[in-house]
């Protein structure tokens, strides 16, 4: 439904051509030869850090900003090739929210969400019929001739949300929708897309700094670092696996799960003289239900200190995380870490602590 492929974008500090032609000391490239598909029906998120280009991204799939190279398609319309006419009316297939939800304040809410049906030209009674089941569906019937400071965010959003859907789009894009709103408000936000997505079969792609996010609607997820996509997987395998480091900071943060400070102002980056390693474990699958740590002290004579332990149920698939010191000799710790990384945990030493006991 969604197709980016090999999307670069750079902004110019200048725009007179010979700057444009590469010589721009200041020019951004914020979207760097980026390449996604997303099924029809899917909901993916796209996931970075700030200024890492998630906006970029999604304002180049309805060309509110045009790449500088590659192609969009939409529906299997190349976005990238339409005159303004025709880009105007491919964008009423394409709705889009975003953080700060962009109503008109001087317009009711039941005449924000008529907006995009004046604008094709619909009949007021078109309108009628198109506006009131849309404010029924976000549950805002009774508020159709309040103004939008007299709502508060999450209904704002669900306002925007009615718009967006006006024009009968086959495609969501959600720009950090739920960032301005508070843990609750942003899951009665997050439920009613999951909705929208399942009883409309409306495709929602979704950029987000907010692991939650992508765990609790999204099928799959890309991870976006410097204008590259760095990652893109299955939302269980991303967090039961992340391949990449940032992936895993990601995670780690999500999971609140890193030493102790005490711990690491101890670690060391390599072995020393009476030194331990200190380890992340992560498992998933069958391992989160092994008890393999009772069977390291057994087969590799290791014992094991239990720092920091975590399981978290991630779109029916369960991830353990623990940060544990493996006390042994030398080659008794190999082994243990070996041993574990046969049973499918990943190992990720975190450095060396010695200890005098
Ligand atoms: N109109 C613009 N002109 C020049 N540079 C821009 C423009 N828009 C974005 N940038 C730059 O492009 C890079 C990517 O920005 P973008 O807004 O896409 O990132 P982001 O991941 O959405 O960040 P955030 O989460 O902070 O919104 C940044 O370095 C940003 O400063």
């Amino acid at each position: 439904m969604i197709e980016l492929s090999n999307v670069s974008k750079t902004y110019f500090s200048n725009t007179s051509v010979g700057k444009r032609k590469g010589n721009d000391k200041n020019a951004v490239h914020a979207l760097k030869n980026a390449s996604l598909s997303v099924p029809k029906g899917a909901i993916h998120g796209v996931i970075g850090l700030s200024g890492a280009g998630k906006s970029t991204l999604i304002r180049c799939v309805n060309l509110l900003e045009r790449p500088t190279s590659g192609s969009v398609t939409v529906d299997g319309q190349e976005m990238t090739r339409l005159s303004n006419a025709e880009l105007n009316r491919a964008r009423h297939r394409i709705g889009m929210i975003f953080q700060h939800f962009n109503l008109l304040t001087t317009r009711t809410v039941f005449d924000n969400v008529a907006l995009p049906l004046e604008l094709m030209g619909q009949k007021r009674h078109a309108v009628l019929e198109r506006v009131i089941p849309l404010l029924e569906m976000v549950g805002l019937a009774d508020k159709a001739d309040q103004y939008p400071a007299q709502l508060s965010g999450g209904q704002k959003q669900r306002v925007a949300i009615a718009r967006a859907l006006a024009s009968k789009p086959q495609v969501l894009l959600c720009d950090e929708a739920t960032s301005a709103l508070d843990p609750q408000t942003t899951s009665s936000i997050l439920e009613l897309l999951r909705d929208i997505n399942r009883q409309l079969g409306i495709t929602i792609l979704l950029i987000t700094h907010e692991m939650e996010v992508v765990k609790s609607i999204c099928h799959r997820v890309s991870l976006i670092s410097d204008g590259k996509l760095v990652e893109d997987a299955e939302v269980g395998d991303f967090f039961t696996a992340p391949r990449t480091q940032l992936g895993r900071e990601f995670l780690n943060d999500f999971l609140q799960l890193t030493p102790p400070k005490e711990l690491i102002e101890r670690l060391m980056d390599a072995p020393g003289h009476n030194t331990h390693p200190v380890v992340r474990l992560t498992f998933s699958g069958d391992a989160v239900s092994t008890p393999l740590i009772s069977r390291l002290a057994r087969e590799c004579g290791v014992d094991v200190s239990i720092l920091q332990a975590k399981v978290e149920s991630i779109q029916e698939r369960t991830l353990g995380l623990m940060i544990a010191e493996l006390l042994g000799t030398a080659a008794q710790t190999q082994q243990a870490m070996a041993y574990l990384e046969s049973h499918q945990l990943q190992v990720e030493v975190l450095g060396y602590v010695q200890r005098n006991d």
